[in-house]
């Protein structure tokens, strides 16, 4: 009897707030209208994805000083967005990141238990804890929270967020005209929260979801971001697309899983990838050639090694060689990014010998170190290798990167999608008014009762 192959989970990426997006190419629509979305979110949904997946970044990204433009800017809001992506749409999951360091627990709660009303049972929340203290500047708190801390909080804010989801019964509206109830007696239950970040007293005023709580996903990747994950994600959003080191990856995150008695399937692992098709694996790599002089232009390669350096290289050529000068120890001249750079000096040294060796200019290096474009090739190479990571727990699938807005996800859909379903590993419709969660295949929650009320 063969083995039954593993099932690839995808989700949509919508075009991000980063040097991926293209917005400059003649045909990229706009980032902020609603017909952006519902193009994007309609054609995810004719490729049967998983979820529509929006990252949220919580503060405009800075560049000496000045709003950093070379990239797209303004964004907005997460919930509003899915919430009209899910009043167009029918099957397809919508998933928004939400920082757990500048939010409520019980206001956020309440956002996602209606979105989850709203789009009958299709919401999921990535949980991230914001990676500076410069996004605390747009909120009362300002820089908050070292790192260790935050998870802390985002752990209790989670664990405080599911007993808020789980406070209603099932059946707890009884509309019984008859007797004039409209609720059933001790149906809805208060909800005592003491805790280090936490001290709550609430009585939730949404009723309980289809899905009970969303889908919880998670983008951290520090050990205990990975610890948290292991604790409370049911998807890790990973940056960890190379297939080795995605193995490794995910053999660490589903290893922390037994301990806390869950099983192997009750977490998925979806790496963020881009992709290049062509007709040809020739044609794919022109393409792909191409897609990079448009995503690193002259000022995004200058401004990428200022990330780096530190410093002001804007007497640089791009089409020259790397400047000689050293990285300025100094204060960040760059706020806003995902992550800090570290460790600079060694990251200059290898690249100065990379360049040495290639024979690369400034533009030529930064397109080399910073802009892999994760599968290029004909659909059918895609679709081989998004099943060879699948069937050797390299991922569970993909969270899949389009570069243009918002039609980058069009030609994926229409020819990759068929390839997977050939292979017989990717589904052929939707299960009829299936949940989020029932869709990538995740046990139902252990539903909290006698925790609710209880101090943390
Ligand atoms: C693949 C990936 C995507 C992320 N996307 C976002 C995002 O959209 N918004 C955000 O505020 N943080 C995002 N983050 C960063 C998270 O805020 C995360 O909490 C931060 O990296 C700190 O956690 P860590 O040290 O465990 O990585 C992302 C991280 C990863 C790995």
């Amino acid at each position: 009897m063969t083995a039954e192959r593993r099932q690839v989970h995808l989700a949509a990426h919508f075009p991000g707030v980063n040097s991926t997006t293209v917005w400059s190419d003649p045909t990229a629509q706009s980032q902020v209208e609603f017909s952006s979305f519902e193009h994007f979110a309609r054609t995810a949904e004719r490729g049967f994805f998983d979820y529509l997946f929006l990252a949220e970044g919580l503060r405009l990204r800075e560049h000496r000083g000045e709003i950093h433009d070379l990239d797209v800017v303004g964004r907005p809001n997460t919930l509003g967005i899915l919430a009209a992506v899910a009043a167009v749409t029918r099957h397809i999951g919508v998933v928004g990141t939400l920082s757990s360091t500048f939010n409520e627990p019980a206001e956020l709660a309440r956002q996602l238990a209606t979105l989850d009303h709203l789009s009958g049972g299709r919401a999921g929340w990535n949980v991230v804890t914001s990676s500076d203290a410069f996004h605390g500047g747009n909120f009362r708190r300002g820089g908050f929270l070292p790192h260790p801390e935050r998870y802390e909080r985002a752990s209790e804010f989670v664990a405080l967020a599911k007993k808020l989801w789980d406070s209603w019964d099932d059946d707890a509206v009884l509309g019984d005209a008859a007797a004039g109830e409209f609720l059933r007696a001790g149906a809805v239950h208060d909800v005592r929260h003491r805790g280090k970040h936490f001290d709550v007293d609430a009585r939730p005023t949404v009723p309980r979801s289809p899905q009970g709580r969303p889908v919880i996903v998670q983008a951290g990747d520090s050990p205990d971001g990975r610890d948290f994950a292991a604790e409370h994600a049911e998807v890790i959003f990973s940056r960890h697309a190379e297939f080795d080191d995605g193995r490794r990856f995910y053999s660490d995150v589903k290893g922390r899983l037994a301990g806390r008695g869950r099983s192997e399937g009750s977490l998925l692992i979806l790496p963020a990838v881009s992709f290049v098709l062509g007709d040809s694996a020739a044609d794919a790599e022109e393409k792909a050639c191409e897609i990079s002089l448009q995503q690193i232009s002259k000022p995004t390669a200058i401004t990428f090694l200022e990330q780096v350096w530190n410093r002001d290289l804007s007497a640089y050529d791009a089409d020259g060689p790397l400047p000689e000068v050293d990285p300025d120890p100094g204060e960040q001249i760059t706020r806003g990014w995902a992550r800090a750079f570290e460790e600079n000096q060694a990251k200059i040294s290898a690249w100065r010998a990379k360049a040495e060796a290639e024979n690369l200019s400034i533009r030529q290096l930064v397109i080399a170190v910073a802009n892999r474009h994760g599968f290029v090739g004909t659909a059918a190479h895609i679709a081989s290798e998004i099943d060879r990571y699948v069937q050797n727990r390299a991922s569970d699938g993909f969270v899949v990167v389009g570069h243009l807005t918002p039609h980058g996800l069009d030609e994926f859909t229409d020819a990759v999608i068929p390839e997977l379903q050939e292979r017989g590993v990717y589904r052929t419709e939707y299960p009829e008014g299936a949940t989020l969660r029932e869709n990538l295949g995740l046990p139902a929650p252990h539903r909290l009762t006698d925790e609710i009320g209880a101090t943390a």
